[in-house]
């Protein structure tokens, strides 16, 4: 990618951050950011990935005060303890645990996948929720792009790897749920199918919004296949707005300095931030619904190309191919 073209990508990103910033500064003022109320989740699990930060803990400790058994997938060992520690005594809900997980790792995702199946539970709703954001240009263990290869290949994989236990928890009537965490960032990406891995350009920006418009993709295909095969499982995606976490530990300088200086009244709390993705995995209102983008706890329009069933399509058989997944959307279709 030529220095114009990636500062160009870093603009476009930028831009759409001030638009929901402000979007979000105007409605503080209006009516503010109000808790959503959601009836008692009990009996149920939840998998949180990035669940021991920002928005991922939030998720997880609002999904355990609604009484969920919740199980936080991810790659951050040391601050595991304390996060289980904080949720179980805020919550005072017992069954919060944590398992490694290493989205970059597709091995790990394996393993992970192995060790919860072990335990023998059901799993009522997958909240993909770990990511990166404009790191500098590096490789995952099996050699992906790191935006590409964390935010969307590795929740490709364990969503994939997920979807039996999924289909067998969820109930006509009660079905299981895949929320995935995207970002309004998606609104200025492109998926450059010709370089997935942004092997010939790099722009850490580019490769961010990639990667979060591969997931919109990704949830309404995967929504797709769940209708096609009649199976109890819905899939939506949550934009959880501009939010004060540490994701931002990359970001230009400048932006930074805003963040560290306005960010309490510019930025959702992590609280308010994650209210979309509980909302997604537990309202009984999208009971039954999914292949939706939602945003302040509504339904709202993604980019317009996120509905082009043929680029759905095409993401999602490169990514069989990459992760080793069968694809059986020929199948579900015709059947
Ligand atoms: N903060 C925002 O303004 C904002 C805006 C839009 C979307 N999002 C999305 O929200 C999600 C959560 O981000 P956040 O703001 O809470 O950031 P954060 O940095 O606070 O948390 C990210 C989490 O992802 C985990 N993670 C990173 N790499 C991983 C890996 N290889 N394997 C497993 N886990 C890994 C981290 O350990 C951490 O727990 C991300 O998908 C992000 O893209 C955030």
């Amino acid at each position: 990618m030529s220095p114009l073209s990636a500062a160009l990508a870093a603009l476009r990103v930028y831009a759409v951050g001030a638009a929901v910033v402000v979007a979000q500064l105007l409605r503080r003022r209006l009516r503010g950011f109000a808790e959503p109320v959601f009836p008692l989740q009990l009996e149920r699990v939840a998998i949180v990935t990035g669940g021991t930060d920002g928005i991922g803990y939030s998720t997880a400790k609002h999904l355990a005060k609604l009484g969920m058994h919740v199980i936080i997938g991810g790659n951050n060992q040391g601050k595991a303890e304390e996060a289980v520690r904080k949720i179980k005594e805020e919550t005072l809900n017992d069954k919060v645990e944590f398992l490694y997980c290493d989205l970059a790792s597709m091995r790990s995702i394996q393993q992970f996948v192995q060790r919860f199946k072990m335990k023998k539970i059901p799993l009522h709703v997958l909240v993909n929720n770990a990511g990166v954001m404009m790191v500098p240009q590096r490789t995952t263990e099996d050699g992906f792009e790191e935006h590409f290869g964390v935010n969307y290949l590795g929740h490709f994989l364990l969503t994939n790897l997920l979807l039996d236990t999924l289909r067998e928890s969820g109930a006509p009537g009660r079905s299981a749920r895949v929320v995935t965490v995207s970002s309004a960032t998606h609104y200025v990406g492109e998926l450059n199918l010709d370089d997935l891995q942004s092997s010939k350009s790099y722009s850490a920006h580019a490769a961010y919004a990639q990667s979060k418009l591969a997931l919109v993709l990704f949830t309404y295909h995967l929504q797709a296949l769940l209708e096609a095969t009649g199976s109890p499982v819905t899939a939506n995606v949550a934009d959880p707005g501009v939010v004060d976490t540490d994701l931002y530990r990359h970001v230009f300088w400048g932006t930074r300095l805003i963040k560290k200086l306005f960010g309490w009244c510019l930025f959702k709390t992590p609280d308010e931030g994650a209210w979309t993705s509980v909302y997604a995995a537990v309202t009984p209102a999208l009971e039954g619904r999914g292949g939706r983008y939602l945003y302040n706890e509504k339904e709202t329009k993604s980019l317009a190309v996120t509905y082009d069933l043929e680029l759905q399509r095409q993401l999602w058989a490169r990514s069989c191919r990459m992760t080793g997944i069968a694809d059986v959307t020929q199948e579900a279709f015709r059947g």
